[in-house]
């Protein structure tokens, strides 16, 4: 499909603040509409008229006011009462101007397990609706006493056959449910009168909870919100596409960004159904360069340790603070300059007495970086205004929500990024072949995990995996791999499951850059003899590994010597090793992958985590 763009639309439940601050937020990201949940008018100092004139001064259409609850299937004298009650929020409507009431099945336990009065009482509702120029959707709620499916609450819709009462889908009660969203299409569109679109991790658990506190924006869960929406819309519904989030994060998280994070979500949506609201992100090649901020005191421990694995400092910028290190094709630059910016704010840190270096920078190599840098803005991120020189490359860079800058480079360019760098005419050639990045591995703050997940999936067109969790020695830790279609750029993302306090002992939201290497057994040998900072793994960890894998004794004495690391899964083999911390959080990793080995050895981390911590308190 791809006629113009759709009506964009967000429920007021998914932002934080007050009805003022949200319909805000709302605005500023470009929504057209809203629907209006109850409380927050309620809660709201302003007459409905005033928000709705409020709302048209925004640009804002109410597209819905929501929810009316435990209307259906009651005894006549509750049906009276309901009705009176649903007067009152006609007129509350007439206010807002707006026409479409969203009433949920019920969970009352008043309520009777009749469809036939279910169907009338709501014909009822619709007629006195229809009197005042308005109309009712009603919505099965995955939870409702006795109407739970689409399918149902369709069947209904049907029985009372009313032209000012339709159904509204919710994608969040259709596929927590395990629901089937083909049948959609065999409900005429007309009577499909409003659309709503959640998605949520895949998590076994009472389904209210599941709903109220973890529902996410489409294409950071794993609903398949895409084959969801494609039938919606192939239905013939022609209303809002519109996003109803219920999630502990974003309620409390300021509404102006998190309302980008929503239209970004829809945006990329929009994109997979076939919309033209963006040009298709261009195909990735590897990594051009990451770049580490660093002071100059833990710039020079840095710089130490990437001589040892094999880099050579080759390069100079023309009118920064910037080395360029280099070991075969693959770079890392070290800036003194720009100060290691932390993720996240507000709280005391651990690590300060132990110098700053963080990831400032991810380069990766575009098809076409132009293109790249308008899809990240059709994608709604920021591109970064860029200080250069006169003889400096223009280079396409947009930030990531944690701080990251992310640079789109042709290297092959003429005037690509390394027209930047005086040459050193150190060489580059190494006893130690590092063969590219393997993936480069960011620590997200607790509140931007799944900010950042979307933001790597639309802007880059990353495919995120599957989410993994694993206890570690300071909280339960989140990880999700993220990969481009040809397996050349990863990413980890990683975060710890609840939010943390001041008891972070050994390193707050580490970050690393992974190496690719064909031979990580020779090579930590070679950093041995060479008296490289390789992070000492303790024997209890072979031992285990012993006892998992039944390793030749050979291979295992040599990890065990080398401070190697080993995983394995039913497509191949890891073998792995990682360097001291430099400064408050970043370290080095060598990674060989054998066979299709797919995963990050997250099986390991714990075990490193430790071993960090101990070279911390012994130094
Ligand atoms: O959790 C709820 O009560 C609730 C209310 C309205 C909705 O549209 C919904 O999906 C859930
Ligand atoms: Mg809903």
């Amino acid at each position: 499909m791809s006629e113009g763009e759709p009506r964009r639309s967000i429920a007021t439940v998914c932002l934080s603040g007050t009805l003022e601050d949200k319909l805000a937020a709302a605005a500023a990201a470009g929504f057209d509409g809203v629907e209006i949940f109850e409380n927050d008018l309620v809660a709201s100092a302003h007459s409905p008229a005033e928000i709705g004139a409020r709302c048209r001064e925004l640009g804002l259409g109410v597209d819905l006011y929501q929810p009316f609850r435990d209307f259906e299937a009651v005894p006549p004298a509750r049906l009276a009462d309901n009705l009176r009650r649903a007067e009152r929020k006609f007129d509350v409507m007439e206010q807002l101007g707006c026409d479409l009431v969203l009433v949920c099945s019920t969970v009352s336990p008043e309520a009777v397990d009749d469809d036939e009065l279910a169907a009338a009482q709501l014909r009822e509702l619709a007629d006195r609706a229809a009197a005042r120029g308005m109309r009712v959707a009603y919505e099965a709620l995955a939870w409702g006493r006795f109407v739970n499916t689409y399918e149902h609450s369709w069947r209904i819709v049907r029985r009372a056959d009313h032209p000012a009462l339709g159904v509204c889908l919710d994608s969040f009660h259709v596929l927590s449910r395990g629901g089937d969203p083909a049948l959609i299409r065999t409900i005429p569109g007309e009577k499909l009168f409003f659309l709503q679109l959640a998605d949520a991790p895949r998590l076994d658990m009472d389904v209210l909870q599941w709903s109220r506190h973890h529902r996410l924006f489409p294409g950071q869960g794993s609903f398949d919100l895409k084959t969801f929406a494609g039938n919606v819309l192939e239905a013939g519904y022609r209303g809002p596409l519109s996003l109803e989030v219920f999630n502990d994060v974003f309620r409390q998280a300021d509404p102006g960004p998190a309302a980008v994070d929503a239209m970004r979500s829809l945006r990329l949506l929009e994109d997979q159904l076939g919309y033209p609201v963006a040009e298709p992100a261009p195909a990735l090649s590897g990594y051009a360069f990451t770049e580490l901020a660093a002071d100059a005191t833990t710039a020079r421990d840095l710089t130490a340790a990437l001589a040892h694995l094999g880099f050579a400092h080759t390069g100079d910028h023309r009118s920064k603070p910037v080395q360029r290190w280099t070991n075969g094709s693959t770079h890392l630059l070290v800036n003194t300059n720009s100060p290691a910016k932390r993720t996240a704010e507000g709280e005391a840190d651990p690590g300060a007495d132990r110098g700053r270096a963080a990831i400032g920078a991810l380069a990766v190599e575009s098809g076409d970086p132009l293109r790249s840098a308008r899809r990240a803005e059709a994608m709604r991120s920021p591109i970064l205004a860029r200080e250069r020189g006169p003889e400096e490359a223009g280079l396409a860079a947009v930030a990531a929500p944690d701080g990251t800058d992310v640079f789109f480079c042709d290297s092959g360019a003429r005037d690509g990024w390394r027209s930047d760098f005086r040459d050193t005419g150190e060489p580059s050639a190494s006893r130690l072949a590092i063969t590219g990045i393997d993936h480069v591995s960011l620590t997200q703050p607790f509140d931007h995990f799944d900010e950042a997940a979307l933001f790597y999936r639309s802007v880059l067109g990353l495919e995120p995996e599957e989410v993994t969790e694993y206890a570690a020695p300071f909280g339960m830790v989140r990880n999700r791999g993220m990969l481009d279609a040809a397996g050349s750029v990863r990413i980890a993302l990683n975060g710890t499951l609840v939010r943390r306090g001041q008891w972070a002992p050994a390193v707050r939201d580490p970050q690393h850059v992974a190496f690719a290497c064909a031979d990580v057994l020779e090579a930590a040998t070679a950093l041995r003899a060479d008296g490289a900072p390789v992070l000492r793994i303790p024997d209890n960890y072979y031992d285990d590994l012993d006892a998992r894998f039944g390793l030749d004794p050979e291979l295992l004495g040599q990890l065990r010597a080398h401070s190697v690391l080993y995983d394995r899964d039913a497509r191949g083999e890891f073998l792995h090793v990682f360097t001291e911390l430099f400064g408050d959080r970043v370290f080095f990793e060598l990674v060989q992958r054998i066979g299709g080995y797919a995963g990050y050895g997250v099986a390991n981390a714990p075990v490193r985590m430790a071993a960090h911590r101990r070279q911390r308190a012994a130094s």
